[in-house]
């Protein structure tokens, strides 16, 4: 199946991409455009027959059937013997989803209202602060959505608490006020530690200013009556079912503080663009289909070129959590070792991912993109509009510089470039080389840009949409279940036995390491 991927990816090696631009049709063949964005993949090594590998690669993973599956509603989570149907919360169609033989939209449906009366009444007043608490995918996805479009924003300020750092939750209390704050437990087992840690201490902080929490507390979980019993009213309780996934889960109950912050309207135009996105996922065809592609061009640059990484590079501040995000979605869905079939992958599952937004990276790690000896595939994100019309300047800056970005990315800087730049700077003979050698971009480092009109709630739920289903696309061609994610337990099996060194409950372990930190750490008196 890879094998013809190995043979075009062996020759890409000795491809020069600016070479590749003597085809004056290239940005148009190495594109596809949908709904108010251009994704451009035209600056990586991928020709026509590469890229028709990595299409033929697809079809003999079947993706398309797949798919369908997912869509469908077959249990193709298979470790957890569940459903994948995030999609089903943003299914405004109103055309059914049946699980085993009962339509789940009448629920999904129900629950979205029930939400949207919740979060009016919310930002009628008197509430002035929203704090959501959760971690993983109930937290990163709502804080990240929260930030990106606050333009839109006319509710109450929203905060979120997720680590079992006291120190968290000790920052984001300070200087809020107990009787105007309105709490949400966001969790989908209601079991995970940090969060009902958090969630207690929030409690107590409330009933210490003699503020009745009960009123102020609201649950967002599949366990409802681990909710009721924790003492959250069942009226503001909302739940989903365990055919979504944590990391999967914005789009539904976890998504209730965007809705607070930008309104139920919004909030439903944020699920009418992942659900133009599901739609052209569908329904596309693959050389327009942006998940597909870009899932393709993710396997090109890590399984096919063996880049280790990938940067996700959002020219927005307000994207600024979008690599975290990512992370998750990315690491926790593909970052697995053996296959479906539970033998050992014989090729590497997903890449790690990281980013920070520009131009602050910039000023940071990209000499290592430019210059380092590690190649570093980049995906650009970029709106061509900002929200300040009165900060267009700004913006067009911010556009300049991340197309020079790519550009620069591209070309590089050869050494007789470099040695024309000392010769004007006045150095000569050895020490005119040495200066050189410095100056020296090697270039032809792949990138990619999505570009759109201007970060709206749709545009928004398009974005994760689509990187939703690159990772579905990168999952299914690896043979892997992007959908489970065990490797995240053995820790907190283990922080339960620690915990109980570290209280001296039990005696330190044969880890000689671990017990010589417990002892240091109980020394300073943890
Ligand atoms: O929503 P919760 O049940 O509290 O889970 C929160 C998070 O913790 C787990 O450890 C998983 O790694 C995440 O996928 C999940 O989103």
């Amino acid at each position: 199946m890879w094998s013809e991927v190995e043979e075009v990816a062996k020759a890409a090696r000795d491809i020069d991409i600016t070479g590749l631009f003597s085809d004056p049709t290239r940005a148009e063949t190495f594109s596809t455009r949908f709904d108010g964005m251009l994704f451009d993949y035209s600056k990586t090594a991928l020709t026509v027959p590469a890229r028709a590998a990595l299409l033929t690669l697809a079809q003999t993973a079947d993706v398309a059937a797949r798919r369908a599956a997912m869509f469908a509603g077959e249990a193709i989570n298979e470790t957890e013997a569940r459903p994948v149907l995030h999609t089903a919360l943003r299914n405004l169609s109103g055309q059914p989803v049946m699980v085993e033989g009962s339509d789940i939209m009448a629920e999904i449906t129900e629950t979205r209202a029930r939400m949207a009366r919740f979060a009016d009444t919310v930002r009628q007043g008197p509430i002035t602060d929203v704090v959501n608490i959760g971690i993983g995918g109930s937290h990163l996805g709502p804080e990240m959505a929260v930030r990106a479009l606050r333009p839109y924003h006319d509710g109450p300020r929203c905060h979120f608490v997720s680590n079992v750092d006291g120190a968290d939750i000790a920052d984001t209390l300070a200087g809020l006020n107990p009787a105007t704050t309105l709490v949400i437990v966001a969790s989908k087992t209601f079991t995970t530690i940090e969060t009902m840690t958090n969630a207690a201490t929030a409690q107590a902080w409330m009933t210490r200013a003699g503020v009745n929490p009960g009123p102020q507390f609201a649950a967002v979980s599949s366990a409802a009556a681990r909710a009721a019993d924790w003492g959250i009213d069942a009226s503001a309780v909302f739940g989903f079912g365990d055919y979504v996934g944590g990391r999967y889960s914005v789009w539904g109950p976890i998504g209730l503080p965007l809705m607070i912050a930008i309104g139920p309207d919004r909030f439903k135009d944020f699920l009418r663009g992942a659900e133009a996105m599901d739609q052209h996922f569908q329904t596309a065809t693959p050389l327009e289909n942006m998940p597909l592609l870009l899932g393709l061009i993710g396997l090109w640059h890590h399984q096919g070129l063996g880049h280790g990484t990938r940067a996700v590079l959002p020219y927005d501040q307000r994207l600024a959590r979008l690599p975290a995000y990512l992370q998750q979605l990315e690491m926790e869905s593909n970052g697995k070792r053996v296959s479906m079939s539970g033998a050992a992958l014989s090729r590497p599952s997903g890449p790690v991912v990281w980013g920070e937004p520009g131009t602050n990276g910039q000023h940071a790690f990209y000499q290592l993109i430019h210059q380092g000896t590690a190649v570093v595939p980049c995906e650009f994100l970029v709106a061509a509009t900002g929200h300040e019309p009165e900060l267009a300047h700004h913006h067009r800056l911010l556009v300049a510089n991340c197309l020079a970005q790519s550009k620069a990315l591209l070309r590089g800087r050869s050494l007789d470039e470099a040695r024309a730049l000392m010769r004007d700077a006045g150095y000569t003979g050895p020490e005119l080389e040495r200066q050189a050698a410095h100056r020296v971009f090697p270039g032809n480092r792949p990138s990619t840009t999505l570009i759109y009109d201007r970060l709206t709630p749709r545009r928004l739920g398009q974005i994760i949409a689509l990187y939703e289903h690159r990772v579905f696309v990168e999952g299914v061609i690896l043979g892997i279940n992007s959908f489970d994610q065990w490797g995240v337990e053995l820790g907190k099996v283990l922080a339960v036995d620690v915990d109980a060194m570290l209280t001296g409950d039990t005696n330190p372990t044969r880890d000689g390491s671990t017990a010589a930190l417990v002892a240091f750490a109980r020394a300073a008196g943890v």
